[in-house]
């Protein structure tokens, strides 16, 4: 029976990045403990690999570690577990060099419940390291040992309760459960000549994913048993079970948001698009002027720029995944078109991974306006960055100066203006958030 108040089981955390928990979901399939408390009727522990390097994704930090928002990836990845109160202990498998920072982390964010344990050379090798602190038998194990454990890569941070439930209940009824997702490309096999040898039906193939569930005797008896080639290469811990204890996992469909961080190709994708919002229609004289630049600036780069004068196309852009704008402020002093530009970009889904980088461009006629008084309203541009930049969101302004009768001197600043633009888009400092630069 369905009993427990699994509404209380996984509060929102305020402020969290993570979307609220499909605990309605979890409700209708779960079974909870006897006594009504939330779960599934076994004792549940899950082991988390994150001895990685992040090869793929490059870099000196190993993805795990990555700032998301100011806080490291495996953090959130954490969190989502720690708040499914019936997973009893969460092993993470860490290096010993990255040990420090994983407790000052779990110190940090105050994350219970995780036990620390020295990574192996290969995720499975990790994975195994897990295993053993929750196994009676070892002389390493410190924990209870679980009827089922669940594994779980550090590098999938978007994973929900009704996700574990589905794979623990299924790891009960079968020895061992995994998601699974469609593919998103066709899988072909080529010869050794380099030619088309096959492709697959990519209707009767499914992409592996995580989590994965089993009953701790099953997995742990495969692990023991499997050979170095299988620590040294494998990839998939539903096929040791398979091979070394003919358990047949049964497969639970995820949901698409259980993807794992690999590689930056998507983000760098994305980022090749520029939108150049203006607050005028003209497009003589300077404006004109500028907008040449920019244009030219930014495609020399590589960049695809839409050019959208009077911000009437800003919906469109918005629904679409720009992530780079210039804000040209011409006719105002104020920030009332930057205002709605980070209106509508507050309304869109947070980029965890890529901040949206917003430059706002102004111009200070210096025969007519004094500095410190264009300064002070520019002021107002700190604190504006402090909020976005909650959101991902990396603001900076560029001021370029002028007087009337230099002509010249006002294009050469605003091919330095352009440079300058052109920079703080292809580098996202995020130190440099609230700063105006001058032209
Ligand atoms: N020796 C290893 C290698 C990997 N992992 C962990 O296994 C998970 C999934 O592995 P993968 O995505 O391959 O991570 P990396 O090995 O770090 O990445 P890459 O393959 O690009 O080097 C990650 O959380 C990773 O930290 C681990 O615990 N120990
Ligand atoms: O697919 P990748 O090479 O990134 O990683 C291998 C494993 O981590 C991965 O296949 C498991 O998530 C599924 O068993």
């Amino acid at each position: 029976g369905i009993q427990g108040p699994w509404a209380s089981v996984s509060p929102t955390v305020k402020g969290s990045l993570l979307p609220p928990p499909r605990d309605q979901r979890a409700m209708e399939r779960g079974p909870t403990r006897d006594g009504g408390e939330p779960g599934p009727a076994v004792a549940v522990a899950a082991v988390l690999p994150a001895g990685g390097c992040g090869e793929r994704l490059g870099g000196p930090t190993p993805k795990q570690f990555c700032p998301v928002l100011g806080r490291p990836l495996i953090s959130y990845t954490l969190q989502a577990l720690q708040r499914v109160s019936w997973i009893k202990d969460i092993v993470v498998a860490v290096t010993s060099e990255n040990m420090d920072m994983m407790r000052a982390i779990i110190h940090q964010y105050q994350h219970q419940r995780v036990t620390l344990v020295e990574a192996g050379a290969t995720r499975h090798r990790s994975i195994f390291n897990g295993l053993k602190a929750l196994a009676g038998d070892h002389p390493h194990s410190k924990l209870p040992t679980p009827t089922v454990v669940i594994i779980h890569d550090a590098v999938r941070p978007f994973v929900e309760e009704d996700v574990l439930v589905s794979v623990v209940t299924a790891a009960k009824d079968h020895g061992a459960a995994g998601a699974i997702r469609p593919l998103v490309s066709t899988v072909i096999t080529p010869s050794a000549d380099g030619c088309l040898d096959q492709s697959l039906d990519r209707a009767k193939h499914r992409a592996s994913e995580m989590p994965q569930a089993f009953l701790f005797d099953v997995i742990y008896r495969a692990y023991r048993q499997c050979s170095d080639h299988d620590l040294e290469f494998g990839t998939e811990c539903l096929h040791l079970a398979l091979k070394y204890c003919h358990t047949k996992a049964k497969l639970v469909e995820g949901p698409p948001d259980l993807w794992k961080v690999r590689r930056k190709a998507l983000p760098y994708k994305i980022s090749q698009q520029v939108c150049v919002v203006m607050d005028t229609k003209e497009d003589a004289g300077c404006i004109g002027f500028l907008q040449g630049v920019l244009k030219k600036e930014l495609e020399v780069k590589g960049t695809s720029v839409t050019l959208c004068p009077n911000g009437q196309d800003l919906q469109k852009i918005f629904l679409g995944e720009c992530y780079n704008f210039v804000c040209i402020n011409t006719t105002s002093a104020d920030f009332h078109q930057i205002t709605k530009l980070l209106d509508g970009l507050e309304s869109r889904t947070p980029s965890l991974f890529y901040p949206v980088a917003v430059v706002s461009v102004h111009f200070l006629d210096s025969q007519n306006v004094s500095f410190s008084e264009r300064m002070k309203e520019l002021m107002e541009m700190k604190d504006f960055a402090k909020e976005v930049k909650e959101r991902n969101i990396f603001l900076y302004g560029v001021l370029v100066c002028f007087t009337q009768d230099n002509l010249q001197q006002l294009h050469e600043n605003v091919r330095q203006g352009a440079s300058i633009i052109t920079s703080l888009l292809k580098d996202r400092n995020a130190g440099l958030t609230g700063q105006l630069l001058i032209a």
